[in-house]
């Protein structure tokens, strides 16, 4: 808290009348100090709770936001708070909704205003997992982040009672202002609301984006990608130069989800260079800490509103300009030249008249797929590489099972290669397992009270599920915290588990209604990838690196600090 604020707090709480009262006056004066000095007992609190984090966390530049958000906020909150106090306590509804959430366990030290938020630090999802080691029970435990009530779950049986038995109750999203902003209302299939609106869009999903013959029409733009890829590393095995592969990988993930929203037409490198400028400033923006998702009754004031969703806009526009420009594009195109191979886009138009699309929720399902799918899908592949970078012996099985199915000197392993990859799948498998791209899913909502484990869930409660714990549980998984792909193959301990949302213990996707319908789409690139990259190139550390910097950092997904740099070498 700037000193300046705090010297000035005390000065105006000190203040002693120099006027004679009545007695009436007198006791609205009492009253009134007695609350300005809770809320300076409070505001003591809050700076010396949050001062850890600014000043001994300074690695997380969302947790130095967060902190210095909420002491900017603190105050004027904490009015607000004070002034609807005796309003909120007196409707029976929300008595009873409070009765129901005290019976949650709930870890000590909730500040007022704050609540839990000052335990959360820079790595929530690891964090969470600590408290719920400590204070959780059957698999639960209830936060308040800010002025909102949050369930944590952390066991499969609690998470298979949220995302099955109750999935109706659990199945919509929390109100964003920024995500409203981005994602046009917000109207896409990720962020939007549970209702008939969502149905439609995730239908579109499901039944005309991401199909498996949809995904297939992709296959020689995945190839042709992969093969950019291919050659940029061979000029660099050449001089055995160290490349930042974490880089490439990631300009080659937005460059497939590019090709597949756009098409080839009109693409240029510009192009696909602003799409990933754009989706990177929106994970900035939906990553960070929002004040509406922790003060959703404060977010709602205009002034405050302005403030938070001033950067949103800019981004909005410039996705907005882009987007019209191609759609208009893909207007102004004769069907005839369509072809097969028909983008997003080109599919989001056919639909318009059945869905009823306006533009806006053209454009709001084609940001999504780019936010939803570059990052994960990103994240996924580098980890892919790190985990086999820092296991050698399984590169070493992996490329034995790719060279001996393809053929020495192949230009490139294709899809049609890729069935017989077993241990390739298992190395997938695994490494979603061990480093879940979004550990945390995308927050739920409830919409309707909902017994879970025997409590009762109000509605109105966000529920994260920290699927990283269930997939890392030793009562479901051997040795759990090692990378140990063996555990998928046939006769192994995890062979019958796959991700696909029906074995609660491996859930990288998700599960329900709002699984992710993303997974064809992401296996063929990932595996086409890294059969690529182990088949072509032997990957070695740079000279006196020791090992790959693991250190995480938590966004919109979980995401290694540094960048994977590694020398490619061609095998003799
Ligand atoms: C390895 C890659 C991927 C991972 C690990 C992943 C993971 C997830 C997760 C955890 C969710 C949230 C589920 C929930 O809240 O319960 C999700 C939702 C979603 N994903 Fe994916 N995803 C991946 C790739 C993709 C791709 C490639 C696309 C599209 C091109 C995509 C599109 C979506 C959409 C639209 C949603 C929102 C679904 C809804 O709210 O109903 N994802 N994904």
């Amino acid at each position: 808290m700037p000193r300046r604020f705090y010297i000035s707090m005390h000065r105006c709480i000190d203040r002693k009348p120099n006027h004679p009262f009545s007695k009436q006056q007198l006791r609205v004066e009492q009253q009134q100090e007695r609350a300005s000095a809770m809320a300076a007992q409070v505001l003591q609190q809050v700076y010396h709770s949050l001062h850890d984090l600014l000043w001994h966390d300074t690695s997380s530049p969302q947790a130095s936001a967060m902190a210095t958000s909420v002491l900017l906020v603190a105050f004027p909150l904490l009015a607000l708070l004070l002034v609807r106090r005796r309003l909120s306590s007196s409707s029976a509804a929300t008595a009873a909704r409070e009765q129901q959430l005290a019976k949650l366990p709930s870890p000590p030290g909730r500040l007022p205003v704050i609540g839990h938020l000052h335990l959360m630090g820079s790595l929530p999802h690891v964090t969470l997992c600590d408290l719920a080691a400590k204070h959780g029970r059957d698999g639960l435990l209830l936060l308040r982040l800010g002025s909102v009530p949050t369930l944590f779950v952390s066991s499969a049986r609690a998470a298979q009672a949220v995302l099955r038995t109750n999935d109706h109750a659990f199945s919509s999203r929390c109100d964003s202002a920024v995500a409203g902003i981005i994602f046009y209302g917000p109207s896409d299939a990720a962020f939007c609301p549970y209702g008939e609106h969502w149905r439609q869009v995730k239908k579109i999903a499901t039944t005309h984006l991401l199909t498996n013959k949809k995904v297939r029409s992709y296959r020689h733009a995945r190839e042709r990608e992969v093969r950019l890829v291919l050659d940029k590393v061979r000029e660099a095995a050449k001089t055995r130069t160290v490349i930042d592969l974490t880089e490439m990988l990631n300009e080659f993930s937005n460059d497939i989800i590019s090709h597949a929203v756009s098409g080839s037409y009109p693409r240029d490198e510009n192009t696909n260079a602003l799409f990933r400028e754009l989706t990177e400033a929106n994970s900035t923006l939906l990553g960070g800490f929002n004040l509406d998702d922790y003060f959703p009754v404060l977010a709602k004031l205009g002034i405050v509103r302005r403030m938070l969703c001033a950067g949103a806009h800019k981004v909005n526009q410039r996705w907005d300009e882009l987007l019209d420009r191609l759609i208009d594009a893909h207007e102004r195109r004769p069907a005839s030249e369509r072809g097969e191979e028909s983008d997003f886009i080109d599919v989001l138009l056919s639909l318009k008249e059945e869905y009823n699309l306006t533009r806006d929720h053209i454009k709001a399902q084609l940001v999504v797929m780019f936010q939803a799918g570059t990052d994960t899908s990103f994240v996924a592949l580098d980890n892919v590489i790190v985990e086999l970078v820092r296991n050698p012996a399984v590169m070493a099985k992996l490329q034995a099972e790719v060279r001996t199915a393809v053929p020495k000197g192949k230009e490139m392993v294709t899809e049609d290669d890729l069935e017989s990859f077993t241990y390739l799948r298992a190395i997938i498998k695994e490494t979603l397992r061990l480093r879940i791209p979004a550990p945390l899913l995308v927050p739920h909502l409830s919409m309707a009270d909902a017994d879970v484990e025997g409590y009762t869930i109000p509605s109105g409660t966000r529920v994260l599920i920290n699927v990283g714990a269930l997939s890392k549980d030793p009562s479901y998984w051997e040795k759990p915290e090692e990378f140990i792909p063996e555990r998928f193959m046939e006769g192994g301990s995890a062979a019958a588990m796959d991700f696909r949302g029906n074995d609660f213990p491996f859930l990288p996707f998700g599960s329900g209604r709002r699984m992710c319908p993303g997974i064809n789409f992401a296996m063929p690139m990932i595996e086409l990838t890294v059969a690529n990259l182990v088949y072509h190139f032997n990957w070695e550390l740079p000279p006196g690196e020791k090992g790959v910097d693991m250190t995480e950092a938590f966004g919109l997904t979980v995401h290694r600090v540094k960048n994977l740099h590694v020398v490619p070498v061609v095998p003799h």
